[in-house]
């Protein structure tokens, strides 16, 4: 079974004390539609952490260097009825970066409070991952996706903080 590398990386900020998260609507290709985190594939000879700042820049012309990104950990996407779907994705939070968020051809950002995001309009697992690796845990987990592709079949955690 093959998993293709992907990323995400979530800017963090705090506005008037309250913690704030750059998410973004997808407008093309893989979740369209959907509210998700920046990021994508990593490219052949790309490390991890190269890719989550080559995309967010990309995606949000936000320039993050590679040491102000914290390693969150791992989750695998398990999508048994679309096993080409299947990812393994490195998840990246960063505190400090350059320019202001701004909409590309696949992402329009928007901040939104660390205290309600936006679930209803995400993939449904992300209810289940984005607050740990938003509050300091480093991911090891896996979503199993039921044969619809959408909900949530299983969550297999071995995460640790
Ligand atoms: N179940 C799931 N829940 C979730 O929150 N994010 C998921 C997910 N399954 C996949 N993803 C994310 C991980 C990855 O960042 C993204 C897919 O990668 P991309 O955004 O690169 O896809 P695209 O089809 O747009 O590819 P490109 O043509 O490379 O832009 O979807």
């Amino acid at each position: 079974m093959t998993y293709t590398a992907v990323t995400l990386c979530f800017l963090t900020r705090e506005v008037a004390g309250t913690p704030q998260v750059l998410l973004g609507t997808k407008k093309t290709g893989f979740g369209m539609g959907k509210i998700v985190g920046l990021g994508g594939h990593v490219e052949p000879g790309e490390t991890d952490e190269e890719a989550a700042c080559r995309e967010v820049q990309e995606e949000a012309a936000v320039v993050v260097l590679e040491t102000d990104l914290r390693d969150a950990g791992v989750v695998v996407f398990d999508f048994p009825a679309r096993p080409e779907w299947n990812m393994s994705t490195r998840l990246f939070v960063a505190e400090r970066w350059d320019g202001e968020p701004t909409e590309s051809v696949e992402i329009a950002p928007e901040w939104f409070d660390v205290g309600s995001l936006p679930v209803e309009r995400m993939w449904q697992d992300a209810a289940h991952w984005l607050p740990m690796a938003l509050d300091g845990f480093l991911l090891r987990l896996t979503v199993v996706l039921n044969d619809d592709n959408e909900t949530v079949r299983e969550v297999l955690d071995f995460s640790t903080r």
